[in-house]
Formats: structure tokens, C-alpha cells, sequence
């Protein structure tokens, strides 16, 4: 059975979630997948670095807090970070990068990812920055060496919406999308409308994991606007910069008006949308709207997020699921895993859904 050796960078809620689901169920999906993961190396920005080629014990790390993890004292442990000298000179196949997005520059993921692709590694992603600010320059590199560059949970989390349309809408022309594309500002909608307040549905948010590290970038759109951009150029094949898409987030409406929207049977969600036009240009935007209780974008509350692709031969077809959440966004990332394995392994039989065990066969 073939083995993926894994660096993870970052080692906040999403690759930690990634982490759990290995140690807890690595040997159960190592038998429907056909293949073993191993972690070789981890940096965090507060816990430092730990590398070992035989594999890190992951056990005693996640029994620890994340607030009081500290690699320094541990063998082939440092204080430091060392994402530089980690990603390029770890044995590890593939680099799964999963620190904060940064909106403006896309840094430091933007490095890493770079820095990993340039030595030959593969590379998973749920960072929104390098794959909307530099993802046509990234995948060519990834082309250069012959790697894959995968980033499934950079829109809507685990629920495979890139995937889908990749490999689902041969054949179909894609004229536009329009969705819910952030779990944050969807959940504090729903609970403004349920009466809570606004620095309590924030905290909340983040308990759950849904919210980004600093929560602006949810409220104020930013997250919206990198998931519009990644749809826009993965999608409608346009290239799109972050000045092109017109975004406002939902700062300016105030929970009276959330509450009074909701009793006159209107619900406030933030939606994102690019359209493409017949002279092949694409408008694109990010902007608060009250929807009719019959839209269909009204009913999709909490975390949950949707989006509609509006297709030639199919009108619209819409795909819905979890839009964040730790464990739902490791998930993406090893769905990226899994297609890394099935186009580099001679295994195209290699499944993308469990196999049922013997047992529950009827
Ligand atoms: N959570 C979710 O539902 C989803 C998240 N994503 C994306 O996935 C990524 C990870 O999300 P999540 O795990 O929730 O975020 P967290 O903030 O929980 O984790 C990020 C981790 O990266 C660490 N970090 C920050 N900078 C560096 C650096 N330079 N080197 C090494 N480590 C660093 C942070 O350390 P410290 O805490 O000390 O700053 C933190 O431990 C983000 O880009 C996010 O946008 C995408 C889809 C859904
Ligand atoms: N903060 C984001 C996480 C996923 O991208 C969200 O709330 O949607």
C-alpha cells in the first residue's frame, strides 16, 4: 500500500481537524483509499516547528491545548516556525497549508505554497489568498513541475463545489454564479434574526470555528469577495484582481433592521455573484441583500452556505452544504488528497467514496 507523507503548516482548528481524523480513523481510510497517511512535520506561528521523518506521534499533540502547545524541548522540535527550511527540505510529498488567509497580499500562505511547489512538493489548501490573488501564476508553476495544486476548500469548505463543477458540467456553458459563501456572516444573520446580539453572534462564530482569524474579513465581505474571484477565474475563466469585485459587507445593517426585515417575511443574506457577458467580460460583486421568503438562497441558514451555477442546458443547478467548520474543511483537504493520489498513482480505480466494508454489503 502506497504512503502520502504529509508537512502540515499551520496547526490552528482546520489542520488539526485533519490531524484528528487521521489519528482517530487513518487506518479505516487507509483501507478504502489504498493508501497511508503520515505527518512528518508541523510549524505553527505559536507552537514552533516539529519534524520527524518516521512520522510524528499526533496523540499526545492534540491532547494538548492549542493555546499551550509548544514544540520547542521535542525531538526535532524548535520555538520557531521555520516554515521556509520545513517546506523545502522535509521528505513530505505533500505540503497542506492551512494558516490564516490574509486578503490583501495573500501572505505568508502565498510564500509557502510557492515555496513547496518550487521544490517538487504537492500541495493541498484551504487558504483563500494565494488561490484568488495568484492562482493562474501558482497553477502554472504546479504545471512546471509536474505537481498537483489543489485548494477543494477554498470555496464553501468541504462541500466539494470546484470539484463539481470541473468534473460534473461537461459540456454545459456556465453564464454566472450566485450563492451564500460565508458560514460567519450567515450564522450571525440567523442569530440577529433569533435576537442575539452582535458581539455575542460573533463570539459564537467563533467558538464554532466558522470565523476567520481576525472576523472583519467575514462581516466585511473580504472572505465573500477571494471566494467570488476563485468561482469567477475557476469557473467562468475570467482573471480577476480584488479591485474588480465591488464588495460591502454587513456591517451597515443593524440588527432592528435584520429583526424587521425578518417579520415582514424578508431575510438579509450576503451574496456573492459573477456574471459572465457575451463579450466574455465578467462582472462580479459582493453585496448585503433582503431576499423574498421564496428565493432560493432565502432558506439556507446558519453555516450553511449555497451556490447556483446558471447553465445553457440546465438553467440553474444549485449545489448546498456546509460552508465552514473545522472537521468539514479538513474534510476538503482530503478530498484534495485523494485527487493528488488519483491523478499521480497508476490507481485510476482508486475510489472518491468509501467503500462499503463486506459486512454492511447486503
Ligand atoms: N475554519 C473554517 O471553517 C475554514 C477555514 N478556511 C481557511 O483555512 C485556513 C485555516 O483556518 P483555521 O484553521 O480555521 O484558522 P486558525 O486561525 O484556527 O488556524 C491558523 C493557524 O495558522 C497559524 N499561523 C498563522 N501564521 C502562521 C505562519 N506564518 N506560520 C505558521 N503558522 C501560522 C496560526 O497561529 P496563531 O494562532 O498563533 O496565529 C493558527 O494556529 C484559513 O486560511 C481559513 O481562511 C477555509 C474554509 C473554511
Ligand atoms: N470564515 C469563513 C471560513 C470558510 O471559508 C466562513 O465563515 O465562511
Amino acid at each position: 500500500m502506497g504512503r502520502y507523507d504529509l508537512a502540515l503548516i499551520g496547526f490552528g482548528g482546520v489542520n488539526r481537524a485533519l490531524a484528528e481524523l487521521i489519528s482517530q480513523s487513518g487506518e479505516r481510510l487507509a483501507r478504502e483509499l489504498g493508501f497511508a497517511l503520515r505527518v512528518v512535520a508541523i510549524t505553527d506561528l505559536r507552537a514552533g516547528s516539529l519534524v520527524d521523518p518516521d512520522g510524528i506521534e499526533l496523540a499526545p499533540l492534540l491532547a494538548t491545548e492549542p493555546g499551550e502547545l509548544s514544540f520547542a524541548g521535542l525531538a526535532g522540535g524548535s520555538a520557531d516556525p521555520r516554515n521556509e527550511s520545513v517546506i523545502r527540505e522535509v521528505p513530505a510529498d505533500i505540503v497542506v497549508e492551512a494558516t490564516f488567509t490574509n486578503p490583501t497580499d495573500g501572505e505568508p500562505a502565498l510564500s509557502h505554497v510557492r515555496w513547496a511547489l518550487e521544490s517538487g512538493k504537492h500541495v493541498c489548501t484551504t487558504n483563500k489568498g494565494p488561490v484568488a490573488l495568484a492562482g493562474r501564476a501558482l497553477k502554472q508553476l504546479a504545471a512546471e513541475r509536474d505537481v498537483s495544486f489543489e485548494f477543494e476548500g477554498s470555496v464553501l469548505s468541504g462541500t466539494p463545489i470546484l470539484r463539481t463543477a470541473e468534473r460534473m458540467f461537461g459540456g454545459l456553458e456556465i453564464t454566472g454564479v450566485q450563492g451564500i459563501m460565508n458560514g460567519t456572516s450567515n450564522y450571525i444573520l440567523g442569530r440577529l434574526e433569533e435576537g442575539i446580539e452582535l458581539p455575542a453572534a460573533i463570539a459564537e462564530a467563533q467558538n464554532l470555528g466558522y470565523a476567520e482569524a481576525d472576523p472583519t474579513a467575514d462581516i466585511e465581505g473580504h472572505d465573500v469577495q477571494l471566494k467570488v474571484m476563485i468561482l469567477a477565474n475557476e469557473v467562468l475563466g475570467a482573471d480577476l484582481r480584488r479591485e474588480d469585485v465591488f464588495c460591502e459587507g454587513i456591517s451597515a445593517i443593524t440588527p432592528n433592521e435584520v429583526r424587521d426585515a425578518a417579520r415582514k417575511g424578508l431575510r438579509w443574506k450576503l451574496v456573492g455573484s459573477a456574471t459572465r457577458h457575451e463579450d466574455g467580460s465578467v462582472d462580479a460583486r459582493v453585496a448585503p441583500l433582503a431576499l423574498p421568503a421564496h428565493h432560493p438562497l432565502a432558506g439556507i441558514s446558519g453555516p450553511l452556505n449555497a451556490v447556483a451555477f446558471h447553465t445553457d442546458l440546465l438553467g440553474t443547478v444549485t449545489v448546498c452544504g456546509p460552508g465552514a467548520g473545522r472537521i468539514e474543511t479538513a474534510y476538503a483537504l482530503l478530498s484534495d488528497i485523494i485527487a493528488i493520489h488519483q491523478r499521480h498513482s497508476d490507481d485510476d480505480t482508486a475510489p472518491t467514496r468509501p467503500v462499503l466494508q463486506e459486512t454492511h454489503r447486503v
